[in-house]
């Protein structure tokens, strides 16, 4: 049956693909076909067994009714009757003698195997040895008798009587005797040492017997052993293929196709013999000096004579601000005002329960600013219908700001946050001072805040790997931005960091010019270090593309895969200087407004902006942005996908917190500092840590006063498109958009940059640079001071004609 719906499987294989089919016939039975047909194998073997057996018996009588096989009424002794008498016969009598015995093992052994799945190949290697040793078998008593019998058979007998009449009967006998060897060296990977060891072993027990007062040395022993046991071996192992096909457990070198079985079904048994017979055997490792380099020995002796490359040496006696800078406030610390979570409580339990629903606990943590009432509602209560009735509860209990978080991530409770009546301060001081930050070990640590159960908030910016910033006009933006940088002012040496300020409000980051020759990174050409002009940001952002192609560079030739592994690299003294290697700080871009610089300067911000977001990350350059407006054309995707770390403070509508953090939430916080973070999963509310600007002015004349570096970090140079106008008037040099600029403005025969800055959505300078191209190419008149200029083209058709002309 089993074959039958193979043969089916094959047909049809055959016809879909017939090459494969030819070439791998595949034999794939079910689990109930390998129990029927392997049960069937190992009935056959015994069934095979039997009538062997009984045939040495019963074989000289029945040989009379075999004549008339397959006769019905003929009766057989043969144990198996009729069959049994008909197979001995041909298979002892004619065929092998009584090594055929081992093929009824191999069946039954061959019914094992399919019934419970073993390894084929296994039983291939059985088959094939085990016909090996009938055929010897059969020579070898075909050698001993002279006549036909059961011994070794028909075959045995006439295979004798072949080689006999060639090679005579020594012949014959060195022929057996090369086939057992050439057996046992196969199988059982015998060699000539073991049988060196065999005589050895021999020759000690001669002596021992000869002199029995000698001692019992334990070495010995366990030498003797083993070797008694692998001659044993050898010998009990030709005994079992002989006449005992079911496999058993003797010593470690028992034949191949035994241990295979046993070890499938006691795996320990193979493992116990090794043990015994080895700890003879020490491996002694010899410790080997790792060989070294030339630039490592280099680097070694470099480190030894002059230590590690320290980037701050320059700079060694800078000290870094202390936190008596940094103002202490006397509302700070948590004060439980018991009335106020009573009565919050209470509302919260009543309105509900007019809801009808029931709580079955309430827990209150409470926070810095807010709050957060946990509550366990009653079985069966949706949450949707709680979170339904979160403007319910922000009226009951007069309060805005009210968030409720259903459920709260991994707690399967709902939080609902009430604002506090009278809040705390989160100086930046308690931050700065908490031991979070002063022993954290990150890259770039910066303190926020205090978590909703008043925990100190420390992330690693270099980890973010670039921050969004958004709330609106007077929720704490200028602040959370003030708060990181003093994070890293107090952590971070002047050699190992730099910033990249741009302020477009002119204002909120001015302070920190008095740190420009400690922290501050710049353009070559620039006198302000700190950028407020919209379009040099541009030249600024586009320099930190070299920077950040060079930096790349740099990694590659280092083979290192980033900025920490570098900086290693290079204090480690394995990089020369003298290949352009330096020690690299890490950049950080702060842009303030960012919805302004989009607004005059457009796609030629955003597209080194979204560059350097995708790449900047790994050699150290970082991005924190930060704008009032989150709203999608500020925002877009490209920049939103490569900010995964983003901090809301307070917006005004559902739409820009979606914006900002794809859900609701920043606008049912309660400003002031009031936040949420997020880093691609959950959200967290915090309060931002408050630093006012007297703070951060005492910190910088503080660092300001000591002595710095002789200029700003320097950061590459870029040709931007300010470059003389006399380029232009070559053709091949104009803009890209020069055509779709022209058209433009023909259309609206209105020749002015802010046109086509609206319009093509370009920054100034490259406006600019067009409009002088279309002059050139008499397009649009000359300056005419504040009134737009002259179109000198008519129309879209004259304007085709002028340039094909041009070509
Ligand atoms: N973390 C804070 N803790 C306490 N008060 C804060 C906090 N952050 C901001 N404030 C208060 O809010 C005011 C406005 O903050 P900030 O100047 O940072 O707003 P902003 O978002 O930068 O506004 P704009 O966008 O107009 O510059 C601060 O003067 C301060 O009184």
């Amino acid at each position: 049956m089993a074959k039958k719906t193979t043969k089916k499987k094959n047909t049809t294989k055959t016809k879909a693909k017939p090459k494969r089919a030819f070439k791998k016939p595949s034999l794939i039975l079910s689990n109930q076909q390998k129990l029927i047909f392997g049960s069937l194998l190992i009935i056959l073997g015994v069934l095979l067994f039997i009538s062997f057996l009984s045939f040495i018996f019963t074989g000289k009588e029945d040989q009379s009714a075999l004549s008339n096989f397959p006769e019905r009424s003929e009766t057989y002794k043969n144990w198996a009757s009729q069959l049994g008498a008909w197979v001995s016969e041909l298979f002892i009598s004619n065929g092998f003698g009584l090594p055929s015995f081992i093929f009824s093992g191999l069946i039954f052994l061959s019914g094992v195997y399919v019934t419970l799945n073993l390894k084929k190949e296994k039983l291939r290697n059985h088959w094939i040895w085990g016909t090996l040793i009938v055929v010897w078998l059969s020579i070898f008593f075909g050698f001993f008798t002279h006549k036909f019998d059961i011994l070794g058979g028909t075959i045995g007998f006439e295979m004798n009587h072949f080689f006999q009449d060639y090679i005579g009967k020594i012949g014959t006998a060195l022929l057996l005797l090369f086939g057992l060897i050439a057996y046992l060296a196969l199988r059982f990977k015998v060699t000539g040492d073991t049988f060196v060891k065999l005589f050895s072993s021999a020759k000690r027990d001669f002596q021992n017997d000869m002199n029995p007062n000698a001692e019992d040395d334990a070495q010995t022993a366990i030498i003797d052993n083993s070797l008694t046991e692998e001659a044993e071996a050898i010998k009990s192992a030709f005994e079992i293929s002989l006449d005992k096909p079911e496999p058993t457990i003797s010593n470690h070198s028992k034949p191949k196709e035994e241990k295979e079985l046993n070890i499938e079904v006691e795996p320990q048994i193979k493992s116990e013999p090794q043990v015994e017979a080895e700890p003879e055997i020490k491996v002694e490792v010899e410790s080997v000096e790792e060989e070294q380099s030339e630039t490592d020995n280099l680097a070694a002796k470099l480190v030894e004579d002059f230590g590690k490359f320290d980037p701050t040496l320059e700079l060694s006696n800078f000290q870094f601000p202390h936190l008596d800078l940094l103002k202490k406030y006397d509302n700070e610390g948590i004060s439980i005002d018991q009335e106020e979570l009573e009565e919050n409580k209470n509302r919260i339990v009543e309105t509900l329960n007019n809801y009808k629903i029931g709580i079955t606990s309430i827990k209150a943590t409470i926070g810095p600013t807010v709050t957060l009432y946990e509550i366990v509602p009653d079985a069966g209560i949706r949450i949707s219908k709680i979170k339904n009735l979160e403007d319910d509860i922000a009226l009951s209990l007069a309060a805005l700001g009210i968030r409720i978080i259903a459920p709260i991530p991994g707690k399967g409770t709902i939080g609902i946050e009430v604002p506090n009546k009278k809040s705390t301060i989160v100086s930046m001081r308690s931050v700065i001072a908490s031991q979070k930050f002063q022993k954290s070990d990150m890259q770039l640590p910066i303190a926020f805040g205090k978590t909703i159960s008043n925990e100190t908030f420390v992330v690693d910016l270099a980890k973010m790997p670039h921050l969004l910033m958004a709330g609106a006009t007077g929720q704490g933006k200028s602040v959370g931005l003030n708060a990181v940088l003093t994070s890293l002012l107090y952590k971070k040496h002047p050699a190992e960091v730099k910033f990249v300020l741009v302020d477009p409000k002119k204002v909120e980051l001015t302070l920190f010019n008095k740190i420009e020759r400690h922290y501050l990174a710049k353009l070559p050409d620039s006198e302000d270090a700190i950028i407020t002009d919209n379009t040099k940001v541009i030249n600024t952002l586009n320099s930190l593309c070299i920077e950040m192609d060079n930096r790349y560079e740099m990694l590659k030739n280092a083979f290192c895969r980033n900025i920490s592994e570098y900086n290693a690299k290079f204090k480690a003294r394995k990089l020369n200087p003298n290949d352009g290697h330096q020690f690299l700080p890490y950049i950080v871009l702060v842009v303030d407004e960012f919805a302004d610089l989009i607004m005059t300067a457009g796609k030629e911000v955003e597209t080194p902006i979204a560059r350097l977001a995708q790449l900047a990350r790994a050699i150290g350059i970082h991005l924190i942005i930060a704008t009032q407006r989150p709203s999608v054309n500020v925002i877009t995707g490209i920049i939103k996908a490569n900010f995964p770390a983003r901090i809301a403070f307070r917006v005004t509508s559902k739409i820009d917190s979606r914006t900002i953090l794809d859900g609701s939430g920043a606008d049912q916080l309660i400003g002031r500092g009031d936040m949420l973070y997020t880093q691609g999963n959950d959200l967290i509310r915090l309060q931002c840590a408050f630093v006012d600007t007297p703070e951060v002015e005492k910190i910088t004349e503080f660092i300001g006063s000591q002595k710095a570096y002789p200029d700003a970090h320097l950061l590459p140079e870029y040709v931007g498109e300010e470059g003389g106008t006399n380029l232009d008037i070559d053709i091949s040099d104009r803009d890209k958009l020069f055509r779709e600029a022209a058209e433009i403005i023909v259309t609206a025969q209105q020749g002015s940059a802010s046109l086509l800055q609206r319009k093509l959505k370009l920054g100034y300078n490259r406006a600019g640079r067009i409009i002088d191209q279309l002059e050139a190419a008499g397009i649009v008149g000359p300056f005419e001071g504040s009134k737009a200029r002259q179109v000198l083209v008519p129309d879209l058709v004259a304007l085709d004609q002028l340039l094909e002309n041009e070509q």
